[in-house]
């Protein structure tokens, strides 16, 4: 299999600005410790968590991430064979290279991630597209009014798909690709016109402010997602970790609260549930599995992190993530 091209491996690896957001969400996990309970019998661990009717092995889901055929000549129909095997789901991006059709009919269970477009009836058709292919929630994207500036994007002239790869999901009527626009007009409205056009749930992606959160619920989301966009929008965002609580506090329980973000292992999956996170989301390391492994690549990967995730279950001496409450951690 040929090597990911440098240039492919800083849009993978990248993120805005100075890079800090991107480096405060590993470090974050890095700051906080486990206080593990002993003696609790826990015996054979049960990780599933069921989101919106959807059973899955552990609460550790794909993050919608763009373009996977820049990392395998089978992208998004490949991940999602391997997120499959893995009894994990994923989050399609607006931006894949593969239609959502092809990525359905692998089986793996499927949420659609939606940059809402200026164009409102587009917007209506990609969704309805992804709702006819069977997808299971709507990911609403609302960290990105803009696009980022991306310093290794700019220095590498990384500006677009090569020949023969698209974003397959944004044909219009014509067959037409259409691109991706940022839409710095959208408002919390939009909600509610999305709200009109579908039955899926809604999750809101980018939420790092409580107040947010409470809006959110006012605005009757199905589930929201603490999330900086791995540090690729606001460089100088506060770390998801760091986030998670305030936003937790506010939502009191009425909504699924996921977070993505330098979840890296086992034990950081652990400490966000404890901190009051239903699931969390994996983007770089699913991109650099499938560059390295393909479909098993993914299902590797993601099977790791749910054995890692049982063993310090184990070792914390909680048995379902449900136990995992918030006196199991600690500043280091
Ligand atoms: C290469 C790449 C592409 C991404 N594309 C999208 C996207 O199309 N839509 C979106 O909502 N988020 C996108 N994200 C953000 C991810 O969904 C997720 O928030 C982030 O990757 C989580 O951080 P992690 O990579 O540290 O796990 C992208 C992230 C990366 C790394
Ligand atoms: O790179 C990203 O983070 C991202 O969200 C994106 C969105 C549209 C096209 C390409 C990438």
């Amino acid at each position: 299999m040929p090597d990911l091209s440098p240039v492919h491996r800083d849009f993978f690896a990248g993120g805005a600005g100075d890079e800090r957001t991107l480096r405060a969400n590993e470090a974050a996990f890095d700051r906080i410790r486990v206080v593990p309970r002993v003696l609790r019998a826990t015996g054979d661990r049960d990780l599933r968590i069921t989101l919106f009717g959807t059973e899955v092995a552990a609460p550790v889901l794909v993050a919608p991430t763009a373009f996977h055929r820049l990392a395998h000549p089978d992208g998004e129909v490949a991940t999602a064979r391997g997120t499959a095997a893995a009894g994990s789901l994923m989050v399609v991006s607006m931006a894949a290279t593969a239609p959502v059709e092809d990525i359905a009919a692998t089986d793996c269970p499927l949420w659609f991630q939606l940059y809402p477009q200026p164009d409102a009836a587009f917007t209506a058709s990609v969704v309805g597209r992804a709702e006819a292919a069977g997808v299971r929630a709507l990911v609403v994207t609302v960290d990105s009014p803009v696009f980022a500036h991306r310093p290794r994007d700019v220095r590498n002239g990384f500006l677009d798909l090569p020949a023969g790869m698209v974003c397959e999901n944004l044909r219009d009527g014509t067959g037409r690709v259409r691109s991706i626009a940022m839409d710095d007009r959208l408002g919390w409205d939009v909600v509610d016109r999305l709200r009109a056009i579908t039955g899926l749930p809604i999750v809101l992606k980018g939420i790092l402010h409580p107040a947010d959160a409470e809006l959110a619920v006012e605005h009757g989301v199905s589930g929201l997602i603490v999330s900086n966009h791995g540090g690729r929008q606001l460089d100088g965002a506060i770390a998801t970790i760091d986030a998670l609580p305030a936003v937790v506090k506010a939502v009191g329980g009425r909504l699924p609260v996921l977070l993505d973000g330098g979840v890296r292992r086992g034990v950081d999956v652990l400490v966000a549930l404890a901190l009051g996170a239903t699931a969390v989301l994996v983007g770089r390391p699913v991109v650099w599995a499938l560059a390295a492994g393909g479909a098993a690549g993914v299902r590797d990967a993601l099977d790791g992190l749910m054995v890692g995730l049982d063993a310090a279950l184990a070792l914390a001496g909680a048995r379902t993530p449900a136990e995992l409450t918030a006196d199991l951690v600690a500043a280091a």
